[in-house]
């Protein structure tokens, strides 16, 4: 692979544990994963593995207890300010509209009101919302508040995407809305994402590779799926493709034991 936008090198990472702090919880373990520039690849395990562990590491949000994460080549140290965030909550602030909370990363980098209103508003046509800046967060519905999200992250023109499953609090139809719209942008301006999702359709459906984790502790890549179904997608269509379902199998083959490991774990706790 050429230098990848971003490479998690070997990671590992201990928490204290909750019941005795001379103990430790490693959650996740030399754990290696590369995103080539432009590509979009997921990453799909059973719940409480260390998805959002490895992708805090990837955002400088938490350091590894050993490995080391390259940005474009580069050593990174603290915040990965090439990387754009989208987690899974509400991250709009609520006495800022709509607008307000699309240009307050612009306004903390410095750009002057008028030109970081300019390309809010943009964004916001872009994803669906002109007309709707004036908005504030309480006025609008879990998907137009997505989509506020959406532009909050991608008006700073990161050249990495970090996403936390971004649409899981959504119902299905705004969620594959969501989706294809976050395709076409993908499409128009190739940035390398880094998507964690618990739902394999959405990862086959979205992605040019899915990376399938084991359940913990000591959480590593376990399996590595290319999804070579042609571009454009259609979230919804795409699942008929003969294809797609070959994909889907091959990879739930993998996956579904350790869904079965991290399920009876998670009843254990
Ligand atoms: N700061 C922390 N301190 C202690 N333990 C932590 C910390 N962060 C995560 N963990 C533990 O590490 C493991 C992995 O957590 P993580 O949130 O990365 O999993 P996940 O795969 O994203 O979960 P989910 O699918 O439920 O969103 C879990 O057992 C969690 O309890």
């Amino acid at each position: 692979m050429a230098e990848a936008a971003l490479l998690l090198d070997d990671i590992t990472c201990t928490f204290a544990s909750r019941d005795d702090a001379s103990k430790g919880y490693t959650a996740v373990k030399n754990s290696t994963l590369a995103i080539a520039p432009g590509e979009f690849v997921s990453v799909v395990g059973p719940t409480g593995c260390g998805k959002s562990t490895l992708l805090n590491v990837g955002a400088g949000l938490l350091e590894p207890t050993s490995g080391q994460v390259k940005v474009f080549g580069e050593p990174l140290k603290g915040i990965n300010k090439r990387a754009g965030y989208m987690f899974q909550g509400d991250a709009l602030l609520p006495w800022r509209s709509a607008l307000d909370n699309v240009t307050a990363g612009l306004e903390f980098a410095g750009v002057p009101k008028d030109e970081a209103d300019r390309r809010a508003n943009e964004w916001l046509k872009r994803v669906g919302l002109g007309g709707f800046g004036n908005r504030y967060p309480h006025q609008m519905s879990g998907g137009m508040r997505k989509r506020a999200m959406l532009a909050q992250t991608l008006i700073r023109d990161p050249d990495i995407i970090l996403m936390d499953e971004p649409f899981s609090a959504l119902d299905i139809q705004t969620r594959q809305l969501m989706e294809n719209e976050v395709l076409d942008i993908w499409m128009a301006q190739r940035k390398a994402v880094l998507f964690i999702t618990h739902d394999l359709d959405e990862a086959i459906a979205m992605s040019d590779r899915v990376i399938v984790l084991s359940a913990g502790p000591a959480t590593h890549p376990i399996g590595e799926f290319e999804i070579d179904i042609p571009r454009p997608r259609d979230v919804a269509e795409v699942r008929n493709d003969a294809r797609f379902v070959e994909l889907h199998k091959a990879i739930w083959d993998v996956l579904r034991e350790e869904v079965l490991k991290g399920y009876a774990q998670q009843k254990r706790v």
